[in-house]
C-alpha cells in the first residue's frame, strides 16, 4: 500500500489514492495506521476516489476509525495531491465530500506545486436538530451545557460535520484535555461533536484551539475555523472575513453574504511518501 503523508497547518493525514472505493477495513486501517507509535501516525486516513459528480471524491476516517462528513485541512491536501501528482492540470477543480457534495477548489501554484488552496466549504447548517444537537431551534446560540459542574455556552454550526463553538478568556492556554472529551461526548450531541474554544482578538481575528471528534486535540481544524467565523458573526463578535489563528497556523475564512457560502484559504504540505 503506497501512501503520502501530508498536513494542513499540522493537522496531518495519511493520503491514499488509486482505490476505486473505500476498503472494507478502512476503520481498522485508520486506527492502526494513525497510531503514532505502532503505525505511521496521523490525525486521519484520507482516500482519494473517483466521483460521479465532481473531479475527485474524498473520504476521511478519523484516527478512532469513525468516518467524518467533511474535513477542511484534508480537502486542501487532496487538492495539492491531485495537482502535484499530475491527476489534473486544472487550477480550479471540484472535490466531492460526504457532507457538502461537489465543492469548488481553487489552487495557487508556484514552481509547479500547489502552495495554498481556497475551498468553497458550502453553506453552514445552523438548525439545531440538523447539526445535529438535541436542541430544536432554528439557531443554537450561546446555549448552556454543563459538564462536571462547569457551565459552558456553545453556538452550534455544521459544515457537514458538527461543531460547538465556545468563547473563553484565553483559548491559547485553555485546558483542552480536561474539557474537550467531556463536551465531545455530551448527550446534547447525538453524533458527538468537534469543540472549538475561541478568544476574539478583533473584528477580523480570533484565536482558536480545537478538540476534534474522533481525533482529540489537533493542531488545526479547517471546518472548525469556518464554524468559528460563522458563530462569531452570529454573536456579533467579528466581521464576515476573519483570520483564525490555530496552534498550527492561520486560516483565512470568509462567510460570503451574497451566496451564504463559507470560503477557507490556507496551505497544504507534503512531508514524505511511503509504502506499507
Ligand atoms: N474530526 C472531524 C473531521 C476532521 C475535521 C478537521 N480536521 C478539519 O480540518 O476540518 C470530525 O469528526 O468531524
Amino acid at each position: 500500500m503506497k501512501f503520502t503523508k501530508m498536513h494542513g497547518l499540522g493537522n496531518d493525514f495519511i493520503v491514499v489514492a488509486g482505490e476505486q472505493q473505500l476498503p472494507e477495513n478502512a476503520a481498522q486501517l485508520a486506527i492502526e495506521l494513525c497510531n503514532r507509535f505502532f503505525g505511521i501516525g496521523a490525525d486521519g486516513l484520507v482516500y482519494i476516489l473517483p466521483s460521479e459528480i465532481a473531479d475527485f471524491r474524498m473520504r476521511i476516517i478519523n484516527s478512532d476509525g469513525s468516518e467524518a462528513e467533511q474535513c477542511g485541512n484534508a480537502i486542501r491536501c487532496v487538492a495539492k495531491y491531485v495537482y502535484d501528482n499530475g491527476l489534473t492540470n486544472q487550477e480550479e477543480i471540484t472535490i466531492e465530500t460526504l457532507g457538502a457534495g461537489a465543492q469548488r477548489v481553487q489552487l495557487t501554484v508556484e514552481s509547479g506545486k500547489v502552495q495554498t488552496v481556497r475551498v468553497d466549504m458550502g453553506e453552514p447548517i445552523l438548525s439545531g436538530l440538523q447539526v445535529p444537537t438535541t436542541v430544536d431551534a432554528e439557531q443554537v446560540i450561546e446555549h448552556p451545557v454543563t459538564v462536571d459542574g462547569r457551565e459552558f455556552r456553545f453556538t452550534a454550526v455544521s459544515m457537514g460535520n458538527p461543531h460547538a463553538v465556545i468563547y473563553v478568556d484565553d483559548a491559547v492556554n485553555f485546558d483542552l484535555a480536561t474539557w474537550g472529551p467531556k463536551l465531545e461526548t455530551h448527550p446534547l450531541f447525538p453524533r458527538k461533536i468537534n469543540v472549538e474554544f475561541v478568544t476574539v482578538k478583533s473584528r477580523s481575528h480570533t484565536d482558536m484551539r480545537v478538540w476534534e471528534r474522533g481525533a482529540g486535540p489537533t493542531l488545526a481544524c479547517g471546518t472548525g475555523a469556518c464554524a468559528t467565523v460563522v458563530s462569531s458573526v452570529l454573536n456579533g463578535l467579528t466581521d464576515r472575513t476573519a483570520t483564525v489563528s490555530l496552534k498550527g497556523g492561520d486560516l483565512l475564512i470568509e462567510w460570503n453574504e451574497e451566496d451564504n457560502h463559507v470560503y477557507m484559504t490556507g496551505p497544504a504540505a507534503e512531508v514524505f511518501r511511503g509504502s506499507l
